[in-house]
């Protein structure tokens, strides 16, 4: 339970209500096309990769990586180190461009839009390293996630101190914590703010990047615990996490690459157990 008396999806269905998906038959943004769309725009999205490539140089960092995760399902994503995941998620988000490939979200295509419009459209990601606005507090750095679409908007509407605290509140911070800066905030602080400001944005598409790295067990439990009462209210997620113990309850399947190429793809103790899995991370 949130605080202010809502659920969490009470917080960001508020938002999420507020997210512009075009109705059938109206302008894309961007020149965006769109080869299908969910029923009714819910919570939950519809994420489909196909076919996507990514080179640095000589180094190919996505190899034809296709991947459907359904409305409200939370797949794992694995790999040993430089396998190419966050790769894999900047490309979703727009901050690494492929190469080839198409990503869409409920049928909207990605792939034309900047990250705000991305956001926009119901995705949002953590940073495996902690991105917050380092002289900003950890109540400006929720409200920035909490910004209207527009800048009219925003000033007809002013900052929510309700919401910050609601959505603060939510992923442990204390309310004497509002105030404090990044710099005087703890690694596990630190993620919790990702989660907030992250949540803020109104996703129905969650990425999770390394979420727990850092954390001590009363933490992992707690973004554990965010992460599946969001799951039972239908949010869509993908994980990364090098913590195959805190990951496994989180998801409903596991998809495993190295070398940017997905190498297994199904139930998790079937992927664990594969051996080309098993190899990657040996490095054999
Ligand atoms: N901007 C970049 N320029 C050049 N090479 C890059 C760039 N970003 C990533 N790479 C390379 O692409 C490969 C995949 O990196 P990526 O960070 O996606 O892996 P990862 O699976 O997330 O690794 P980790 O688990 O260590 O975070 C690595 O070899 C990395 O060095």
């Amino acid at each position: 339970m949130a605080a202010g008396g809502g659920t969490l999806s009470d917080l960001w269905r508020r938002r999420a209500g507020a997210v512009h998906v075009p109705a059938e038959g109206a302008d894309l943004p961007d020149g965006a096309s769109r080869t299908a769309r969910s029923e009714g725009g819910g919570m939950s999205a519809h994420l489909s990769i196909r076919n996507l490539i990514k080179r640095f140089g000589g180094l190919t960092a996505t190899n034809d990586f296709s991947l459907e995760i359904t409305p409200g399902s939370s797949v794992g994503l694995i790999g040993p180190n430089g396998a190419g995941k966050t790769t894999i998620f900047s490309q979703i988000m727009g901050e690494v461009r492929q190469d080839s490939g198409q990503i869409a979200l409920d049928g909207l295509e990605l792939t034309p839009l900047a990250t705000a419009r991305r956001i926009r459209a119901g995705v949002s990601r953590t940073y495996q390293v902690p991105r917050p606005f380092a002289e900003m507090s950890v109540a400006e750095n929720i409200r920035v996630g909490l910004m209207p679409d527009n800048i009219w908007s925003m000033i007809a509407q002013g900052p929510d101190p309700d919401r910050e605290l609601e959505l603060a509140l939510s992923v442990g911070f204390t309310k004497d914590q509002l105030e404090k800066l990044p710099s005087e905030l703890s690694m596990g602080d630190l993620r919790k703010l990702e989660m907030a400001r992250t949540m803020a944005t109104g996703p129905r598409m969650m990425l999770l990047d390394e979420v727990f790295a850092g954390l001590t067990v009363g933490e992992i439990a707690m973004i554990s615990g965010l992460v599946q009462q969001m799951r039972a209210d239908g949010m869509t997620f993908l994980i990364v996490s090098h913590d195959l113990k805190a990951l496994e309850p989180l998801i409903d399947r596991a998809v495993a690459i190295n070398h940017g190429t997905l190498i297994a793809d199904g139930p998790y103790d079937e992927v664990m157990n594969d051996a080309a899995v098993r190899a990657s991370y040996l490095g054999t």
